[in-house]
């Protein structure tokens, strides 16, 4: 911004003022000190050729007392000069180290030999500047012209001293405004901008805050206590403001460390002590962590959670960021559900985003069907009862799950269940959707016409018309459900705009895991909550015989997907082991299609569209893309003659089936695995072998494996391509011992082949590493989140 500071002098010139001052304060002191002057200056103006009320009004000073100030004699002296001085800052780039003063003569206050328009515009604002952006190039080198002859004659008035008191005229910064040229980063940082905004600002005016939801809570807790009296009420909301205040303040402390998280310091994640690692996912590990204390007291009462960390990078070049988001808000959403594993905490560094969840030390739903095989009816009841419950909680928060699976059903110290990993979780909100993000980014890219090349395969793409059309279109995703309409009016608000328009084609997606799907998400149809009632039916089955109905031996996931669409023919009961008539027919009744799948009747009394009522009602059961997800929408399965023995509103009092047999909170024999899971830091990925450890690691084998086993790990391989090779190796005439050594030798030299990024700008070798590094710094403004304590 530019800033002028000016003043009426008195005659006496002989002071150069020649201000060089680089730091702010002393800019700051300087112009603290012209205006106590100018304060002195107006109030002695009377006798002053010069004063004040020659000024324009917006400068002229007044005086508070009307009596004059003494000015310090050398500030005095400063400012006794006959003519006025302006001090102008000229217009640059960064901050200026030096002050410019434009002498007699090229005074905006005075006539002579000055085009005053050109140099005192005071109401005029700076040029648009962006960081980012480079300048245009004739522009920039006549604005570096000018700042560099004024330098010099500033440097030669310097050099003039004291011996000459004559200040020489410096040449006008010419006011040219310069176009900034707007680059991948200046699209990557304002797209960063915009997403933080919308999404903020959608949490706090759209939705229900976790706040509001306590609130509410507190509010029906007295409604169904009529016992308590007003005065005790009210004593219950002190209490309950008082937390709140104490949790705001925490959150406040946790995300100012989260801006130096940001910066690259692990400051909340060094608060946590890994102990173990319990799992893998997709993009990052589970750790059992041990909060760390500020005394050194008792390390095994401290408190004890999993942390899940993903890791940014792998995420971003999977173009995630709507699931992760995802998965975040639903937990947050969850706080204080009975069946969801709670989140304390969430938070991000420069290379990864933290769930910090309750520790869960009974392992997953899984781990139990693998040590038992095959469970008992009654047991099987037990399990499922809870696991319709816990789907039911994620309905009535509008979400389906979508990948409801063994693995995804943990056991807690009390051998309840809770459902977890809510990265397919999906609610259809436009802030869950990747399409929205890249959005936000090509639309910008295609306005400002900057061109991306990609990789080889993209170029080679770009060349075919057709191909480069496909090619855009996948990369914007379905464009039209993000891309504000112009006709659509502007009173509305970009945030009405978007939650009122959804992403009804979302759907459509195809995810989950293949042997738990329904057949409308195989098929790739639109589908609503009766979809995780299926994937239920379909651990029911595996409960009880031990393997899933539609696992296909051979031909893997195309023909398990075949499997499901023909359920009609190839699902079948096996004869063993015996199970009740009444448990199968719960269980055919579920795998059948949407339409007659047995949970509840409110899917299939869909509304008319005449029937206006009804819709405004049914509205409120829709997911933000049109769905159909119902609280209590497995009614009828619960009233099937085989769940008839089972208490739902007592489950969670009562003992289960299997309690977990923990020694301490950090037991995790639960979690031991044949192989440890390797952490992120102890990866094979960053080996890179000499042809002499290749040698070593081979010099017991003959020289035809080592050809053959040097071969495998000559290029980087893929999941399948490893299998294939494991095949191989499967098919050698040796030991078995061998065998296994070979494959680890594949696994531990052999590079994993990184997956082609789903984003072009992610794919382009000069934009990526800038770009990644961006949307590392930037994606997940705003991830933080800390459970209230004592909820
Ligand atoms: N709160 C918890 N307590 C104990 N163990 C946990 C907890 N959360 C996750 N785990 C363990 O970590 C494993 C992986 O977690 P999770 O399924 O959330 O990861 P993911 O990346 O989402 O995996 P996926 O690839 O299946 O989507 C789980 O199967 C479970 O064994």
């Amino acid at each position: 911004m530019k800033r002028y500071l000016h003043s009426r002098s008195s005659r006496s010139s002989d002071e150069a003022v020649v201000a060089n001052v680089s730091a702010n304060d002393r800019i700051r002191s300087k112009g603290n000190k012209l205006i106590s002057v100018l304060r002195s200056l107006t109030n002695s103006g009377k006798s002053s050729p010069s004063s004040p009320q020659a000024l324009p009004t917006r400068y002229a000073v007044s005086s508070v007392s009307g009596e004059p100030s003494p000015a310090p004699r050398k500030v005095t002296q400063f400012f006794t000069q006959d003519e006025p001085t302006v001090v102008h800052r000229a217009q640059f780039k960064s901050r200026p180290s030096l002050i410019e003063v434009i002498p007699e003569g090229s005074s905006p206050l005075s006539s002579g030999g000055h085009d005053s328009s050109k140099s005192f515009r005071p109401y005029e604002s700076t040029g648009k500047t962006s960081l980012d952006s480079k300048f245009s190039s004739s522009k920039s080198n006549r604005v570096a012209q000018i700042s560099l002859e004024n330098k010099r004659a500033v440097a030669k008035q310097a050099m003039r001293g004291s011996g000459s008191h004559e200040l020489a005229s410096i040449a006008e910064v010419d006011m040219v405004d310069p176009e900034p040229v707007p680059t991948v980063v200046t699209v990557e940082k304002a797209a960063a901008a915009k997403v933080f905004f919308e999404t903020h600002y959608n949490t706090t005016l759209c939705c229900l805050t976790p706040r509001s939801i306590r609130r509410r809570n507190l509010e029906c807790a007295f409604l169904e206590d009529p016992a308590l009296s007003a005065v005790q009420q009210e004593e219950i909301r002190r209490d309950w403001a008082q937390k709140e205040s104490e949790h705001l303040r925490e959150t406040r402390l946790m995300k100012a460390d989260g801006i130096k998280d940001l910066q690259g310091r692990t400051i909340t994640a060094s608060k946590y002590e890994v102990v173990k690692v319990l799992g893998k996912g997709s993009f990052g590990v589970v750790r059992l962590v041990r909060e760390k204390a500020d005394d050194d007291s008792n390390p095994k009462k401290r408190d004890i959670y999993a942390m899940k960390v993903i890791r940014k990078s792998d995420m971003l070049r999977n173009s995630q960021e709507g699931h992760l988001r995802a998965e975040h808000d639903f937990l947050v959403a969850a706080e204080g559900s009975r069946w969801v594993v709670p989140l304390i905490a969430s938070f991000q560094d420069l290379n990864n985003l933290y769930l910090v969840m309750d520790y869960m030390p009974g392992g997953d739903f899984l781990g139990l069907l693998i040590r038992d095989n095959v469970l008992t009816e009654p047991v099987t009841k037990w399990y499922i009862a809870e696991m319709i419950l816990c789907i039911e909680e994620a309905h009535a928060l509008r979400w389906i799950h979508r990948d409801v699976k063994p693995d995804n059903f943990l056991i807690s110290p009390s051998g309840h269940l809770k459902i977890s990993d809510f990265g397919l979780a999906f609610d259809g909100h436009w802030s869950h959707d990747q399409a929205y993000f890249n959005n936000q980014r090509y639309s910008l890219l295609t306005k400002l016409g900057i061109n991306v090349d990609g990789d080889t395969l993209d170029r080679k793409e770009s060349q075919d018309a057709a191909a480069a059309l496909r090619l855009a279109n996948t990369i914007m995703g379905a464009k039209h459900r993000h891309e504000r309409n112009s006709s659509s009016s502007e009173i509305d608000g970009i945030l009405n705009w978007r939650n009122r328009n959804g992403n009804r084609t979302l759907a459509k997606s195809v995810v989950g895991t293949s042997q738990y799907m329904a057949p409308e998400v195989v098929r790739g149809d639109s589908y609503d909550g009766r979809c995780d009632w299926w994937s239920v039916a379909v651990i029911m089955y595996e409960c009880l015989y031990g393997h899933t109905p539609f696992l296909a031996e051979e031909g893997g996931r195309q023909q398990t997907k075949m499997n499901i669409l023909k359920h009609e023919q190839t699902f079948a009961f096996p004869h063993k082991p015996l199970v009740s008539k009444r448990c199968q027919d719960l269980i055919q009744k579920i795998i059948q299609d949407k339409d007659r799948r047995l949970c509840s009747k409110r899917y299939t009394r869909q509304p008319k569209a005449s029937d206006s009522s009804t819709i405004t009602h049914n509205q409120s059961y829709q997911d933000y893309a049109g769905r159909y997800v119902y609280p209590n929408d497995a009614e009828d399965i619960k009233a099937h003659k085989w769940f008839k023995d089972i208490p739902w509103d007592r489950l969670h009092l009562m003992t289960p089936p299997f309690v977990p047999n923990i020694k301490s909170m950090d037991d995790t024999h639960y979690f031991d695995e044949e192989d440890p899971i390797s952490d992120f830091s102890e990866s094979h990925q960053n080996m890179n072998p000499t042809v002499e450890d290749v040698a070593d690691a081979l010099k017991l084998f003959n020289r035809e494996i080592q050809i053959l086993a040097t071969g495998f790990i000559e290029r980087p391989h893929d999941t399948l391509r490893l299998r294939k090779m494991e095949r191989e190796i499967d098919g050698f005439v040796m030991g078995e011992e061998q065998k296994e050594y070979l494959k680890q030798f594949v696994k531990a030299y052999g590079k994993k082949e990184k997956k082609r990024p789903r984003d072009k700008l992610l794919r382009d070798k000069e934009t990526a590493p800038k770009v990644l590094q961006l949307r590392k710094e930037g994606a997940f403004l705003g991830y933080a989140y800390r459970r209230i304590r004592n909820l």
